[in-house]
């Protein structure tokens, strides 16, 4: 599916980040890294394993802390919240990880109540079932509510991980790797889904991958990090556009193998 225009509002910066760095010891992985995903934006982080890219999305979550620079989100500076103001703030992020993180004991409607339950209480059994069916319906699967997580397939598993990331209504989306050990097709429709997540909800995302289609049919904006720094960006024309043999060999290796 070719990627529609996204309406985007560059005067909204809801991540800012600036002169971000970053070691553990004698590596050096982030170099100072500046980094805007607007408000509607689709932002693909591009990078050959190792380069950092889930150090950064950890940043962002503040699980790390950085060592020098700015990480602005949703207009509050994540390394100096308190652990309360930052958990309130996780809740405005939807994390969608590799593994989709289901708990398998419980059946899909269960999983997707689990975050309500625990984060809004409030509502009553009837607006929870509303949320959960709305949601499920969302990403094509409100057949599978009584279902295992076992009885699915990983991109459906994948499917009902985004789900209960989006229940929260989230204004950011975190995906990390989100093709990661799905077949072409699959990946395709996550792919498809990402989209459908970014039109419907009106969220700002940034993908973390190292699958150029993925990167080509969901990123508004690409950005690749090399050797600490994000060294190109723009469509994904633009970042593949050039000489440099890094980036030659990134694009070459991902059609070839
Ligand atoms: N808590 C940590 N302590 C020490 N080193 C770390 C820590 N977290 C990450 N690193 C190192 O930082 C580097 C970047 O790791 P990161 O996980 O961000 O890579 P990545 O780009 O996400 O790779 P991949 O695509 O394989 O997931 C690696 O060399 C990793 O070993």
């Amino acid at each position: 599916m070719e990627k529609k225009a996204a309406p985007i509002d560059r005067n909204d910066c809801v991540i800012c980040i600036r002169g971000l760095e970053k070691s553990f010891g004698e590596l050096d992985v982030l170099k100072g890294v500046d980094l805007d995903l607007y408000q509607g934006e689709n932002l693909v982080v591009l990078g050959r394993s190792g380069t950092g890219k889930s150090v950064l999305i950890k940043i962002i979550s503040g699980l790390l802390k950085p060592d020098k620079g700015a990480v602005n989100v949703l207009g509050q500076q994540v390394d100096k919240l308190s652990s309360k103001d930052l958990q309130q703030l996780r809740l405005k992020i939807g994390f969608s990880f590799q593994n989709s993180a289901l708990y398998d004991s419980m059946t899909v409607k269960e999983n997707l109540e689990f975050p309500l339950v625990r984060n809004s209480k409030h509502l009553s059994r009837k607006e929870k079932d509303h949320a959960i069916e709305e949601v499920l319906d969302g990403v094509g699967l409100l057949q599978a509510i009584n279902q295992m997580p076992s009885e699915l397939s990983g991109g459906q598993r994948k499917r009902i991980g985004i789900a209960r990331t989006l229940i929260m209504r989230p204004q950011i989306m975190l995906y990390d790797e989100p093709t990661a050990g799905l077949d072409p097709i699959t990946s395709i429709d996550i792919n498809n889904l990402i989209n459908e997540v970014q039109e419907k909800y009106s969220t700002s995302s940034i993908i973390i991958t190292h699958d150029l289609t993925c990167a080509k049919s969901t990123g508004d904006r690409i950005m690749m990090l090399l050797d600490g720094r994000f060294e190109r960006q723009g469509t994904f024309e633009e970042v593949f556009q050039t000489d440099d043999e890094r980036v030659r060999t990134f694009y070459n290796y991902n059609f070839t193998t």
